[in-house]
């Protein structure tokens, strides 16, 4: 973890201004992804990975915008805002022109598959030509040239006799090869990053096992960095080298994969891991997360999960909880945003559990459209003095390394 990141996101806040209010679909992420690693963005539907992948390439769209936040690519800056003479906020100039992230940065430095082929491939004309296309204008190659090398990406993903399908229209390829060919074109630039937005949610289990494989090859061979979107935590399993875990538009716990699995430091994390189909269980003993997830429209008080917690006590209904370091492993840190972690020192342990059921379900947007009703916890802050906390002293900032969980 030594090296620069390739991708820094801080604080990433994207909004959809809609009639019935302001959808906080992104509401303050923070993770990085390094040269060479897969990076998961997991959670269940609504938790805001395909708004933030898109706005990684800010490629949101109208009602929605990104409102607050940075995002740095190789150094250069996607986004960010600084403030104006009068105070108040307006794009930073060193933010890359719309040329630039259109010439430079979608499909050449970062590119994007979808979930549906369908969507992304023209169904009138031949894949070959259309992944040929692609490869002249992007790499400016002349057409043979072009053709050429689409025919050999097609090979590389794993296509069967690549020159007769070259000349195939999509609805002849089945949906598995129609995703390879996706991969074929996103890896046709040679990105040095591909985010991936739930790209195998649609095939049967065996199809997406190849398909994950084929991604774990390529990126060995080309080195290329993923941000892979989905709601599996199999998935992740599979293919993921570090994983954020969001809920309600918030990262609510970051940590390699192997740690999230075995160390899991967040209830919401926890649930996902309970609710996932696997070898040594019966179909029986799967547990549904309990409730719905709330809208992010007007999330709940406190901490977003609390509703749902089996762990919730008084005090995660008031305490909004910052996603801060609360180990360490693999050179990595281990984030959780739950205040039962000691380095959050709200009281958790002298409050009292909510019964489930009455006390969370009437607390359910009940004031969360009103930030400032919350106070929120930033590292080393004690904040049950209900916002002043964020006044506090920010000088004890060392993540306290024996207090990862919280005591019996
Ligand atoms: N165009 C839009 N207008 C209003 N709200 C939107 C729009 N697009 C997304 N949202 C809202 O933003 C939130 C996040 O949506 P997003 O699609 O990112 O979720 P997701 O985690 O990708 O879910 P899924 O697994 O279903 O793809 C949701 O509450 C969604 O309703
Ligand atoms: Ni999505």
């Amino acid at each position: 973890m030594s090296s620069e990141p390739l991708l820094r996101v801080e604080n990433l806040k994207t909004q959809f201004f809609t009639e019935t209010g302001t959808v906080r679909a992104v509401d303050g992420i923070s993770f990085e992804v390094y040269e060479g690693e897969i990076v998961g963005l997991v959670g269940e539907s609504g938790a805001g990975k395909s708004v933030a992948s898109m706005s990684l390439l800010r490629l949101v769209e109208s009602p929605g915008e990104i409102v607050g936040g940075t995002i740095e690519y190789k150094g250069e800056t996607i986004f960010d805002l600084e403030e104006g003479p009068d105070g108040e906020l307006r794009e930073h100039p060193d933010m890359l022109s719309e040329s630039e992230m259109r010439e430079r940065i979608r499909g050449r430095e970062i590119a994007v598959i979808f979930q549906d082929p369908m969507e992304s491939l023209n169904p009138v004309f031949t894949v070959g030509g259309q992944l040929r296309e692609f490869i002249e204008i992007n790499r400016e190659l002349p057409k043979d040239e072009a053709k050429a090398e689409a025919v050999r990406m097609l090979r590389e993903v794993g296509i069967p006799d690549p020159e007769d399908r070259y000349e195939e229209y999509p609805h002849q390829f089945s949906g598995g090869m129609r995703q390879r060919v996706l991969i074929a074109m996103a890896l046709a630039c040679e990105p040095n990053l591909i985010i991936a937005d739930e790209p195998t949610t649609a095939l049967d289990v065996t199809v997406e096992g190849q398909i994950l494989d084929l991604v774990d090859d390529l990126q060995d061979r080309y080195d290329t960095s993923f941000i892979w979107v989905t709601h599996d935590m199999g998935v992740v399993a599979e293919i993921c080298d570090r994983v954020n875990v969001m809920y309600l538009g918030e990262v609510v716990e970051q940590a390699p994969v192997d740690e999230l699995f075995y160390d899991t430091k967040h209830p919401y994390t926890s649930a996902l891991l309970d609710s996932m189909p696997r070898p040594d269980r019966t179909v029986d003993e799967l547990e549904p997360i309990e409730g719905v997830m709330p809208e992010a429209i007007n999330p709940p008080s406190g901490c977003r999960f609390h509703p749902r917690c089996p762990d919730a006590r008084e005090v995660c209904t008031r305490v909004h909880p910052e996603n801060l370091e609360v180990d360490q492993a693999e050179g990595y840190p281990h984030r959780a945003a739950c205040v039962k972690h000691d380095v959050f020192d709200v009281g958790y342990d002298e409050s009292v559990p909510l019964e489930k059921g009455d006390e969370a379900e009437t607390r359910v947007g009940e004031t969360g459209s009103d930030e400032n009703v919350d106070s929120t916890v930033e590292e080393g802050q004690a904040s049950t003095d209900g916002g002043k906390a964020n006044e506090a002293n920010q000088t004890n900032r060392s993540p306290n390394r024996d207090g990862g969980e919280s005591r019996p």
